[in-house]
């Protein structure tokens, strides 16, 4: 509860209510998931064939799963709380001019799936902050190395000289002009508003045509500098090869706007480019903009942004600054970061693209522990955090980059440029500390994650902002293909870490107490839910077929235990959702998709995963389109699920939702034949899993037979799917036929 020497509070916070429920709750479901493992874990000692052994093993593997991943879950538990800013204090407590300055970092990589449109709004939006505009620099990062980016974000320093102004008169809050003039303000539209409609209709205008043209044609450049610019991308001039570009778009000193104020900082940044030296993704981009606003401005607060998301609110950075400018905060504050929250989602959420928990949920519950973990985006960095923990400063290899050097030369001047192009080249970080102890770290596709952790273990603290209006918000894939491989892309990532020497478990809980080490263990290992998921799509379904009866009796104790496992997880996890603001249907489709992911996303990824880890493979960063089809956007408006490619990641499940249909209508067959070793008490529960499977599947069975669309799945993914769920079914029928009409759960045991 921090105030200062003037009485006013700059933040304050309280622990949720739930914490004395949630803590009880633990304890009883933590006891009754030893009892399960334990009665598995029995069962496996005393089973008698071969089969059964398999069985039993299997269910103790993924319920031992399940209980970790159950006990990781509870560090966000444990201390779960709310924190509130005051930035309207801010004012009275520091001078304007003493507010530290802000280096906002933008990364985009590739034109064609990040339309450039996206990019300048992103950096309108941010340029518009209400802050001390002469400290505000931007930094665009281009993977792409795009001429159509530069030219789009030339395009943008144009218009900033009008929008700027317009936005501060008008005290606008939806700087992203996209985002404005997408709300419809007809019924009081002055001239003043219409006149910058006008300009902004027409500057989209260009950058599209631009960029479909895929050139930039002559007569869209007019200044000498322009020319000089583009001059830059020569024949010999590719994407994975070429030499860095530095182009100062905007000077804080020098530009004014159209009201004569000052403007904000826009330099254009795409790094050296070679194919014959690694470039770390995202990763690397943004240690190259580390060095390169090092030169130039080097503020010590940094604003990360995707160019996807776009700021919602131009106080966020003052929002920040409450705990920034805390000095009971400050020493070991590493980053205060925002959730990600999305625009343009759909009402039911299908592809529950929202991540409730991973987004807002999860980093709500660390609040209370060390702070959240870092998100990738919308996140308030200090720069020392990124040279050695609070109490262990590691000196970068030239004194310019240091986080505390004072910049004292212009930009431009040519000393300043020279050594930008330096840092920014691509051998630059050849035999030195960046991206194993300084800067954003590599080795991971998740580089947010693994970064915030090793900041985390090196003993910096974060804060989870998450204030009523949305800070930022960023744009979702739309089509499920896209989604999964997100997915996929993460899973990879997060188990590059998992299964490092700076694995959770191990180091994390060393470096930061059990608490956060299992948390973190907790996304880390968020790939291996798929082996329960799996086993529970195929299993208790390809056992009932052959008449196997795996799971206690309804009349036995041990199914009063199955129900309470699963009943709690499952309400507990509700309350959650829904207490942070969810929805009934919006849950529905969050654990729906969890499932999916279970049999797609997570499973892929695990596999892939292991073919690198033996050598077998490697793989990219694949970056998530945000160009939008129209017919695919229709139907996500509708809620309907997309399928529409021939993908492997939709066979697997696929093959799950044909099993689980099968066998729940086998198994209403049997119990209604009234054979007495398959009636409804033993079969009970591999019916209702069964049951519950095809109620999850609906979407899937419409997109198999009843749609027309072009978002069907795929004739060939069906077909596929149907075969090899028969070669399944064969197989198991191989291996049960001798325990047909018997029970493999043992009741004998521990009762
Ligand atoms: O070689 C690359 C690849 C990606 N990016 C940028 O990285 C960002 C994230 O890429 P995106 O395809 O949008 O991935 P998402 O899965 O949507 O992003 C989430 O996951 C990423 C890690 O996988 C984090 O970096 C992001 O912050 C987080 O929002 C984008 O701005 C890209 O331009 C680069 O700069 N260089
Ligand atoms: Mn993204």
């Amino acid at each position: 509860m921090s105030s200062n020497s003037h009485g006013l509070p700059l933040h304050t916070h309280k622990p949720s209510r739930r914490t004395t429920a949630n803590r009880i709750f633990a304890v009883v479901y933590g006891c009754a998931t030893l009892a399960l493992l334990s009665h598995h874990a029995l069962s496996l000692l005393n089973s008698t064939t071969l089969t059964s052994f398999f069985i039993t093993l299997t269910f103790l593997i993924s319920d031992s799963i399940l209980a970790f991943m159950f006990a990781t879950t509870q560090s966000f538990h444990m201390r779960p709380i709310y924190r509130k800013e005051f930035p309207e204090n801010l004012r009275r407590v520091v001078k304007e001019s003493d507010f530290p300055a802000l280096d906002v970092f933008i990364s985009t990589a590739d034109p064609h799936k990040e339309p450039p449109m996206n990019v300048v709004n992103t950096a309108l939006s941010v340029m518009a902050y209400d802050y001390p505009i002469q400290k505000v620099s931007v930094y665009v990062s281009d993977d792409g190395g795009s001429a159509l980016t530069l030219f789009a974000l030339m395009e943008a320093a144009k218009f900033a000289s009008h929008w700027l102004p317009f936005c501060r008169k008008n005290n606008i809050v939806e700087c992203s002009p996209e985002a404005y003039f997408a709300i419809d303000r007809d019924s009081h539209l002055s001239d003043q508003v219409e006149n910058i409609k006008v300009m902004y209709k027409r500057m989209k205008a260009r950058v599209k045509n631009v960029t479909e043209r895929g050139k930039v044609a002559h007569e869209y450049i007019t200044g000498e500098e322009e020319i000089q610019a583009f001059n830059k991308w020569t024949e010999e001039f590719t994407r994975q090869d070429h030499p860095t570009v530095i182009q100062v778009l905007l000077e804080s000193n020098k530009d004014k706007d159209i009201t004569g104020n000052l403007m904000p900082n826009l330099i254009y940044v795409s790094r050296e480019k070679s194919k014959t030296s690694t470039h770390h993704f995202k990763a690397g981009a943004l240690n190259v903009l580390l060095r390169v606003s090092a030169i130039m401005t080097n503020a010590p607060i940094i604003l990360t942004l995707d160019c996807d998301m776009h700021s919602n609110d131009p106080q966020t950075a003052r929002r920040a600054l409450c705990y920034i400018l805390d000095p009971e905060v400050r020493p070991k504050l590493g980053y205060v970061q925002f959730p990600q929250l999305f625009r343009g989602i759909n009402k039911n959420d299908i592809y529950a693209c929202e991540h409730k928990r991973l987004f807002q949920i999860d980093p709500m519950g660390m609040n209370g522990l060390s702070g959240s973990n870092h998100l990738g985006t919308g996140c308030f960095f200090t720069r020392r955090a990124f040279f050695g923990g609070p109490s262990n400063f590691l000196p970068p290899e030239i004194p310019q980059l240091s986080p505390n050097n004072l910049v004292d030369k212009h930009i431009w001047s040519s000393e300043v440029m020279e050594l930008a192009y330096c840092v920014a080249a691509c051998n630059y970080e050849n035999n030195t500390n960046w991206g194993l102890k300084i800067g954003v770290r590599y080795g991971s596709l998740v580089e947010d994650y693994f970064t915030g952790y090793r900041l985390q273990c090196e003993g910096w603290k974060s804060i989870f902002c998450h204030p009523d209006r949305a800070a930022f918000y960023g744009d979702i894939p739309i089509n499920l293909v896209e989604v999964l491989n997100q997915n996929k892309r993460w899973a990879i990532g997060l188990l590059e870490v998992a299964f490092s020497k700076f694995s959770p478990i191990t180091f994390g809980t060393r470096a930061m107490g059990p608490l956060m080490g299992l948390a973190y263990a907790h996304s880390g290992f968020w790939p291996i839910w798929s082996v329960p998921i799996t086993s529970y799509a195929f299993l208790p379904q390809l056992t009932l077929l052959n008449g196997v009866t795996i799971f206690p009796k309804v009349s036995e104790p041990w199914f009063l235990l199955y129900v309470y496992l699963f009943l709690g997880a499952y309400i507990q996890d509700f309350l959650d959702f829904v207490l942070a603001g969810g929805t009934f249907y919006r849950w529905w489709n969050d654990q729906r998709m969890w499932i999916i992911r279970g049999l797609s996303s997570y499973l892929f990824g695990l596999i892939e995963f292991l073919l690198k880890y033996s050598g077998i493979s490697t793989h990219g960063f694949n970056l998530t389109s945000k160009v939008l089809d129209e017919d695919q956007r229709k139907r996500y408006e509708q809620g309907t699920m997309e399928f529409g490619v021939p993908s492997p990641l939709f066979v697997p499940l696929t093959m799950a939702a044909i099993v689980n249909l099968v066998a729940f209508a086998w198994g209403h067959i049997e119990v209604f034949r009234g054979n007495n070793n398959n009636n409804l008490e033993g079969l009970f529960v591999q019916m209702f899993i069964a049951g519950f499977g095809v109620v999850n599947c609906i979407p899937i069975y419409e997109a198999i037979i009843f749609r027309s669309d072009g978002g069907k799945i795929p004739r060939k993914t069906s077909v596929v799917a149907t075969f090899l769920v028969f070669l399944l079914y064969l197989a198991a029928h191989v291996t049960l036929r001798n325990s047909a009409a018997k029970s493999v759960f043992c009741q004998s045991t521990i009762l």
